[in-house]
């Protein structure tokens, strides 16, 4: 392992133990206020924008089911990542809420094999850490890294816990900056 790759990896430990901890210390009526709605100026932002990746929230995750449903009323259409076969690849299938998902690898859930695949024009994705230079630090796995490439000009909206802030991630290449995040605190754009 390189020391960056190494400093990724220490990183990605700590901020998993700080959310935790975060979404530990939440009282239940917390858990059901935050993330309830999208702000308007999500809303502006992807306004024209049709099909709008999500994602089921796994561990402690925010759960943005109900901003997926909102997105629904609208007028976007939902998509939700589908592992490949190969390591770090995904495509985006068809989602509505209350479809079924199945399980997949990390003990993520998935959509079914015969949804259809649907090019997103926003991204919501999940993330480890995040900084106010829009950097997003991931599971590691590559896969959102990936599908940014493969759609370079989806908006990039990232998810996370206020606690998930970092002063400065290290980056990469590869890396494509977001161009808002959400927390339960605040709603930040690039500059
Ligand atoms: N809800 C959700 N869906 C997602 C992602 C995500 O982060 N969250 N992904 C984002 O890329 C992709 C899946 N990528 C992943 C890559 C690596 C691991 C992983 O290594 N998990 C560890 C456990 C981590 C932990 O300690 O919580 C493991 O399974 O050992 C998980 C997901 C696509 N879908
Ligand atoms: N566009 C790309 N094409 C091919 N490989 C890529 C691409 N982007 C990233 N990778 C590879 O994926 C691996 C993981 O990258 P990185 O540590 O940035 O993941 P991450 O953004 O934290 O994870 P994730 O996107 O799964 O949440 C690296 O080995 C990197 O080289």
């Amino acid at each position: 392992m390189s020391d960056r790759a190494e400093t990724k990896a220490q990183l990605r430990q700590r901020l998993r133990f700080r959310r935790a901890s975060h979404v530990a210390a939440m009282a239940a009526w917390e858990r059901g206020i935050v993330f309830a709605h999208p702000p308007s100026p999500l809303l502006e932002l992807i306004a024209g924008r049709k099909v709008v990746a999500i994602h089921a929230a796994h561990g402690d995750e925010p759960d943005i089911a109900r901003i997926g449903a909102a997105l629904v009323d609208a007028g976007h259409r939902l998509a939700m990542p589908r592992l490949g076969e190969s390591a770090g690849t995904m495509d985006f299938a068809a989602y509505e809420p209350g479809d079924a998902l199945e399980p997949t690898r990390y003990g993520l859930a998935h959509p079914v094999a015969d949804a259809p695949t649907l090019a997103p024009d926003a991204i919501v994705c999940p993330l480890i850490g995040f900084d106010r230079a829009m950097h997003r630090l991931g599971q590691g796995g590559g896969y959102y890294d990936r599908a940014f490439a493969a759609y370079p000009h989806a908006m990039r909206i990232g998810i996370g816990w206020s606690v998930q802030e970092c002063d400065a991630l290290p980056h990469e290449d590869h890396d494509m900056s977001l161009n808002a995040v959400l927390t339960e605190r605040e709603w930040i754009v690039a500059s």
